[in-house]
């Protein structure tokens, strides 16, 4: 699952040596935006340390750059990595530049600039396992001011929530930088869900546990799934009536897929 995925900087030795610890479903290691230009080394250095201990967390992911793809490659090939993440990626030829480097490895494209979400269908296409949103440069590129609800870039939000589902895709939605805004922090998850998000990547510890509340189906969500469920067993109806509302086989997909999320162990 990936519910809540977090961003470790790789040039910060004190998160590095949380990162195993943290209850998130999946950690990305970051080695662009988090890592400044003479930090680059040492950053990598020690991400190829910590894979190569008795690292047990969950999914790891590793966001590469894609100006040091070589070195990158040459340091951490044959560890243990369960993806890479491509930042700023703007077509399909930049996903097949770096499976050319480093093919049979899960990649995910980090959809952040205008052309890349002008190409979101293509770049979906490429047999990535995953979009993830990315606000601050979409922001950037695109000129907005942070609008409510992030009406300055839904457009895009929307656009990756679409192309991704199209494909059958993992989707994530990207960082909420004001991490010690609890009650605008839970909003914006409890938005990205409602627009379709899988799950939420994340800057800091403390945002993992709202984050996965926001993620992971409330009682009322339950409820309603186990009464479909219910309404549906033993019939071959097409439609019933479950608390005064019409339902049909494809609402029990869904109360499947809820209560499936539910009871699954995380990880
Ligand atoms: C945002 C931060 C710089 C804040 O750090 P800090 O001021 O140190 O916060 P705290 O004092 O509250 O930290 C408490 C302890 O938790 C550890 N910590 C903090 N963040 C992390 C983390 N991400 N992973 C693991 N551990 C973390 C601190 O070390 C403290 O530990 P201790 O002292 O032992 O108690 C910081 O949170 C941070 O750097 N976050 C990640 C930043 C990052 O990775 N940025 C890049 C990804 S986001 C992005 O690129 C967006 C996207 O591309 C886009 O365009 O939108
Ligand atoms: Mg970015």
């Amino acid at each position: 699952m990936f519910r809540s995925v977090l961003f470790i900087p790789c040039a910060n030795a004190k998160a590095m040596a949380k990162a195993a610890t943290l209850p998130c479903d999946a950690l990305i290691f970051d080695l662009e935006d988090a890592v400044g230009n003479d930090e680059r080394d040492g950053a990598l250095t020690r991400l190829a340390e910590t894979l190569a201990s008795d690292f047990t967390a969950k999914t790891v992911l590793v966001r590469i750059h894609p100006q040091y793809l070589g070195a990158i490659h040459k340091t951490l090939a044959g560890l243990r990595i369960d993806g890479l993440v491509i930042p700023k990626v703007n077509g399909p030829e930049d996903i097949r530049g770096v499976a050319h480097v480093w093919p049979n490895i899960p990649l995910w494209a980090m959809i952040e600039t205008a052309r890349g979400v002008v190409h979101v269908r293509e770049i979906a296409d490429t047999g990535v396992k995953g979009l993830i949103a990315g606000p601050n440069d979409l922001r950037k590129d695109l000129r907005t001011r942070p609008m409510a609800d992030r009406r300055d870039i839904l457009h895009a939000l929307t656009q990756i929530v679409l192309h991704a589902r199209a494909q059958d895709l993992i989707v994530l939605d990207g960082v909420y930088n004001a991490f010690q805004d609890e009650a605008g922090f839970k909003a914006e998850c409890e938005q990205g869900r409602s627009l379709g998000f899988d799950g939420k990547t994340l800057i800091h510890p403390a945002q993992i546990a709202p984050c996965e509340a926001a993620f992971s189906p409330s009682p009322e969500d339950i409820a309603w799934a186990k009464a479909v469920v219910g309404a549906f067993d033993g019939s071959t109806a097409g439609v019933v009536s479950v608390n005064g509302e019409m339902v049909e086989r494809l609402h029990l997909e869904q109360a499947q897929r809820i209560l499936g999320v539910s009871f699954s162990p995380r990880g």
